[in-house]
């Protein structure tokens, strides 16, 4: 069993403001979503409300359709996993690790085999491990709660390239054999692209896209070949990013014309998918969607 989540008019205020507003959403159970927003959209405080770490002002929070505040059978099973993990500082990783014992689902052999994967010093004190190896130390725990609704909040800072390879591969492979409901917040958003099936975007408190990823990617394209035929297609279209190396150009843009594929593809250009970060950024240019607060 897997849970899903369901944001039903969410308002989340503090003092300065509200950094949620009227917010609907429904996660189905059993999918891979990426949650994308600016600095300060929200993200952290969705996430806060989905684990019951926060209590909305106003609206409903549920998971598996219950209400998840104060539900402690639920809880239990969901995971925040923050950046540098909830920790003790003063445990060794070990005795970090076999806390999460408190939870039902923890598998403590497992979080084991992940810490000598990924090299962590079992022996050590959380509070004499790297930025990065924190970080892992983090995606290990979250790994192995084995919870219905796992969530990564920018749990990647401080990794290097390679270790955050081996984590989205490993989560996908723990997903792969036991299908749960997985929500990853990042700013690295072509990096976990290729993972993930549906993508949230919040905006300045409110959700701006939710969207399958092809929906979105289908959104725009990436045109490449010689320039002249690169800028006769691209004519007229919202540019997102050009990039040319000699005679040959890249130009990706926001959303087609209708005939613009066929003229693309006539015209001999190859037509690629657009970047998930350049849609991002795109899609959320203050000059398109208002003033930021
Ligand atoms: N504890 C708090 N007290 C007051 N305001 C807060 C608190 N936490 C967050 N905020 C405000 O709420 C808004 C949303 O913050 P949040 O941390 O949810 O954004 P985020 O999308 O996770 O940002 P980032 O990508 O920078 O981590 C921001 O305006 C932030 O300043």
């Amino acid at each position: 069993m897997s849970f899903s989540a369901t944001l039903r008019d969410v308002t989340l205020k503090y003092r300065d403001g509200d950094a949620l507003s009227d917010v609907n959403l429904e996660l189905e159970a059993d999918k891979i979503y990426g949650l994308l927003g600016r600095n300060g959209a929200g993200k952290t405080s969705l996430l806060s409300l989905l684990a019951a770490f926060r209590k909305p002002t106003s609206g409903e929070v549920l998971i598996d359709g219950q209400p998840v505040w104060e539900n402690a059978a639920i809880v239990s099973r969901v995971a925040l996993i923050r950046e540098g993990g909830d920790f003790d500082d003063s445990d060794t990783v070990k005795a970090a690790i076999e806390t999460g014992q408190i939870r039902p689902g923890f598998d403590t052999a497992y979080a084991l085999k992940l810490a000598e994967r990924f090299e962590l010093p079992l022996k050590k004190k959380v509070r004499e491990l790297s930025r990065g190896k924190r970080s892992v130390l983090a995606a290990v725990c979250g790994l192995a709660a084995r919870a219905e609704l796992t969530m990564f909040d920018e749990v990647h800072l401080g990794m290097d390239a390679p270790t955050r390879d081996a984590f989205y591969k490993e989560l996908l492979a723990e997903y792969m054999e036991r299908p749960h409901t997985v929500i990853l917040s990042t700013h690295l958003i072509d990096e976990v692209a290729n993972y993930l099936e549906e993508v949230v975007i919040v905006d300045r408190g409110r959700i701006l896209r939710h969207e399958e990823l092809e929906v979105l990617q289908d959104m725009g394209a990436t045109l490449t070949g010689p320039a002249a035929a690169v800028d006769e297609a691209a004519a007229g279209l919202e540019i997102l990013a050009e990039q040319q190396l000699g005679g040959t150009k890249s130009v990706t843009v926001a959303a087609f014309a209708p005939g613009t594929r066929e003229r693309a593809a006539s015209a001999g250009l190859e037509i690629g998918p657009v970047g998930l970060q350049d849609l991002f950024i795109h899609l959320t240019d203050p000059s398109r969607n208002g003033a930021r607060r």
